[in-house]
């Protein structure tokens, strides 16, 4: 199958553990995309009634053409369950987020859910996370200073580029992206400590002890994985 076929099949796969009531965190990417259309369609056949709270405008966009009631995360009680894609998933059920460059409301969605659930094909399974490059949202004012410090500690750091290629990415905040070639993390959480403590740094894509549930697109049907957190 084609990475479409498996992303298409975790995200329709992944709506049936969105029940009626339910307040649910959308997440953003290609994988999820197939996911709001399903919810879509649930909301609009069966008349399904929950609640989405999205992570990004371009979910957002995509929930609200399909009819799916939103809210702000700051206008909801609690967050039932959120789902959404992963670039990487290590072994131990760690996390990289943010090829999309929506880590920072997809963690501050994550945060405040009681459930989290990652949809992902199976190249996104990994050993150990590094090999894609893990994205860190700066503050654009002393990005260039951010960059020279990733610079000197070897970290290979790159400015991502909007998809023109002609100017800097602006997340959604408006923040600009620093992407890490590390290769390999051994030490994710020692690394996620440093780096929220670099000044200027908004967020990071390690997505730590986060994910309840991992549904992994096989050739031969989806996998439902529980990380027992
Ligand atoms: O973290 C993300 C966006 O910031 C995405 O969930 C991640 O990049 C996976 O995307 P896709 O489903 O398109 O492969």
């Amino acid at each position: 199958m084609k990475q479409d076929e498996l992303k298409k099949l975790v995200g329709e796969k992944s709506v049936e553990w969105i029940k009626d009531g339910m307040t649910v965190g959308l997440g953003t990417g290609s994988t999820v995309k197939f996911m709001v259309d399903a919810l879509g369609r649930r909301v609009k056949t069966e008349g399904l009634s929950i609640t989405g709270v999205t992570t990004s405008k371009a979910t957002a966009k995509q929930a609200e053409e399909l009819g799916i009631p939103l809210k702000s995360v700051d206008a909801v009680d609690h967050i039932d369950l959120t789902i959404d894609g992963a670039d990487e998933i290590s072994a131990d059920f760690q996390g990289i987020k943010g090829g999309g460059a929506a880590l920072l409301f997809e963690k501050i969605v994550a945060t405040n859910s009681k459930k989290v659930m990652w949809i992902v094909d199976e190249s996104k399974m990994v050993k150990h996370l590094g090999a894609f490059p893990l994205p860190v949202e700066v503050i654009p004012y002393g990005s260039q200073k951010v960059f020279e410090r990733f610079e000197q500690k070897g970290y290979n750091p790159t400015f991502r580029k909007s998809a023109d290629g002609n100017s800097l990415l602006l997340t959604d905040s408006e923040n600009y992206i620093i992407d890490l070639h590390l290769g390999e993390i051994l030490e994710p959480e020692r690394l996620a400590d440093e780096l929220i403590k670099e000044v200027g740094v908004v967020e990071h894509g390690l997505f730590l002890n986060m994910v309840n549930t991992v549904v992994v697109g096989l050739a031969d049907g989806p996998k439902v994985l529980d990380a027992n957190r």
